[in-house]
């Protein structure tokens, strides 16, 4: 991956909003393939499998994926996280996902945690002078 001064983007999404973050990846292609792109295990290996994304895949989430993130985030290796979190269903990690969502708040890196959210967060992205 050569793309040094690229923005480093984390990309999460819960079972149940997978397909939105795919969709979402398709709408921004442009601006995600000229980023350096991170992800949870199963998200992206989906983003790398369905739309040819060059990503670095964690763990799955359950498995310690958002904590590997997170630990990144924490040395200042992510800047700005998207994560389409499902409202609705328990997951047996949450304290994985706060911790995550946490370290966005402690370190000020932007984390969108819906589709709304993160169009804004990527609009912002793709006016960025050094971006696409
Ligand atoms: O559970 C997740 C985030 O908390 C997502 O993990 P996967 O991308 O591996 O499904």
């Amino acid at each position: 991956m050569n793309k040094p001064s690229a923005p480093r983007l984390a990309l999460i999404a819960h079972d149940h909003k997978k397909d939105s973050m795919l969709a979402l990846a398709s709408e921004f292609l442009p601006l995600l393939q000229a980023c350096r792109l991170m992800a949870t295990g199963t998200t992206g290996r989906r983003l790398r499998n369905e739309l040819g994304l060059e990503v670095e895949c964690m763990l799955s989430g359950p498995l310690g994926g958002d904590l590997q993130i997170g630990a990144r985030l924490a040395v200042g290796e992510v800047d700005a996280v998207v994560f389409l979190r499902d409202p609705m269903t328990p997951q047996p990690h949450e304290p994985d996902i706060n911790a995550l969502v946490r370290a966005c708040d402690v370190h000020d890196v932007p984390c969108a945690t819906n589709l709304s959210g993160a169009r804004l967060l990527l609009r912002a992205l793709v006016a960025l002078p050094t971006q696409v």
